[in-house]
């Protein structure tokens, strides 16, 4: 059976006592373990969408997501019937979480530069909204709403003049009511019905009824991530804002945690999906064994029990040799989501820079910022927090430069400019400087 419990003992390690081979394969993520047969799956989608447009889209939608859907984009009349359906508290809790995410995010708004480097001589740092974004809403094993927000809102703060919502419809050909208000709070109404490496395809390509998109945004399973990937390094394909898969946890908790609200963090994380993957680290047996006690208890009053277990099949519970060791193998793994939750929290905190999102403290679960808080839950997986950042307002800008100089600006830099495009024998670049200066004035 599924459900099989499983003996959390297995997952129990002390980092010291592992090979360092061993250290390496335990913190691998689960989906880069079967990344060649991923490729060929999400490679033979795109090309199939890129030939065939809508009757691919359509065709991997009925084969994944709903058998009988005919249409790609979600009518206004169905959008409408849907709304009518939202429970007031719903509609109540998606517009507090559009309020503080919207002001989390209206206060990262870009401020132009314009100065003078030289005499003459005025540059200036510029931003334009991205022309025409797709937001990518996942759908497979949970409706997130909260994750229209999380792209729609800074999509319609940067005021992007086109903004596409893809989600994977479910077996009805519907979507739900909760995504369909958040998309209507962030003023998005071109939607469509599909989901994985197609939707993605569709965004980067065109297809008859989906117009192509400049940039795609959103988080998703590896299928969804891969293909991000793919198209984003195809000149004819889209930009993307990050790979964002799996969700990861990674906790760091002393003896002064409670190991209820670790274990239950951990679970939070845990029942994304069977490919995600949680971590604790701590310097204190006693701790690690009373986490263990409190997973397998609050697991039993879970309705994703089945895959949050799969996820801890995954995951491990590591017991370190002290906290500066736990920060050493944090900054390595550079997880999604950290939470410390240790007696010196914030000062800890300092030290972890390779992170999508930290959470501080025993009063902030991670499932706070998943929802409400007001940062963004689109992060960075798969290790690209060490070097990727976490979605913000300035992903949905490009940001391009100015210049404009006088004759007597030119004149003061004229020997320099010369004098460089002449070290790199580019006379041609010499020349557009010396032929105004020889005109006169
Ligand atoms: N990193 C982040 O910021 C972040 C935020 C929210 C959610 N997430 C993650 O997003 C993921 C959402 O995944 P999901 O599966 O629920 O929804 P999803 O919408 O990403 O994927 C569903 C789609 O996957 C495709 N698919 C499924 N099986 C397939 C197969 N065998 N071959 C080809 N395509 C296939 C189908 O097209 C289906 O529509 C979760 O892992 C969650 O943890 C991450
Ligand atoms: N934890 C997810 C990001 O990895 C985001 C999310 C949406 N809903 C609940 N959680
Ligand atoms: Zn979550």
């Amino acid at each position: 059976m599924a459900d099989a419990r499983l003996d959390l003992s297995t997952r129990q390690f002390c980092w010291p006592q592992l090979s360092s081979e061993d250290q390496k394969d335990l913190l691998q993520r689960p989906t880069q373990r079967v990344s060649t047969e991923l490729t060929a799956t999400v490679n033979a989608i795109l090309a199939a969408v890129r030939t065939e447009g809508d009757a691919a889209v359509l065709r991997y939608t009925r084969q994944f997501d709903c058998e009988s859907l005919t249409e790609l984009r979600y009518p206004a009349a169905a959008i409408a019937r849907q709304l009518a359906k939202l429970p007031v508290a719903t509609k109540a809790a998606i517009d507090t979480a559009y309020g503080t995410i919207r002001k989390f995010h209206e206060a990262q708004r870009p401020q132009g530069i314009k100065i003078e480097t030289a005499p003459g001589i005025e540059c200036e740092l510029r931003y334009a909204p991205m022309a025409a974004v797709g937001l990518y809403v996942p759908g497979g094993t949970a409706v997130l709403p909260s994750t229209a927000l999380m792209l729609g809102v800074p999509a319609q703060l940067a005021e992007c003049p086109r903004v596409v919502l893809v989600s994977p419809p479910d077996a009805d050909g519907e979507l739900a009511p909760a995504l369909l208000y958040a998309a209507q709070c962030c003023g998005i109404t071109e939607i469509y019905r599909c989901g994985g490496a197609q939707a993605i395809a569709a965004l980067a390509y065109g297809t008859e009824s989906i117009g192509k998109v400049n940039k795609i945004f959103g988080p998703g399973n590896s299928f969804v991530t891969a293909a991000k990937q793919a198209v984003s390094q195809d000149p004819s394909g889209a930009a993307i804002d990050m790979p964002a898969g799996p969700s990861e946890l990674l906790v760091i908790a002393d003896d002064q945690a409670k190991p209820a609200y670790v274990a239950a963090d951990l679970l939070s994380q845990a029942e994304h999906g069977a490919d995600s993957q949680v971590v604790l680290l701590s310097d204190s047996a006693a701790l690690i064994a009373a986490v263990r006690e409190q997973l397998e208890t609050q697991l039993q009053q879970l309705s994703r029990a089945t895959t949050a277990r799969q996820a801890l099949a995954n995951s491990a519970l590591i017991e370190v040799a002290d906290l500066d060791q736990a920060v050493a193998i944090s900054q390595s793994y550079a997880p999604e989501h950290l939470s410390v939750q240790t007696a010196a929290a914030e000062e800890l905190a300092e030290r972890l820079t390779h992170v999508g999102s930290l959470f501080i403290g025993p009063y902030t679960p991670e499932s706070g910022g998943d929802y409400a808080t007001g940062t963004n839950h689109v992060l960075p997986t798969y290790g690209f927090a060490s070097t990727a950042s976490s979605l913000g307002l300035l992903d949905f800008y490009r940001r391009y430069t100015s210049q404009k100089a006088t004759r007597a600006g030119l004149a003061g830099l004229a020997s320099a400019i010369v004098e460089l495009a002449q070290t790199e024998g580019l006379d041609a670049h010499a020349r557009a400087v010396t032929v105004r200066l020889e005109e006169s004035s």
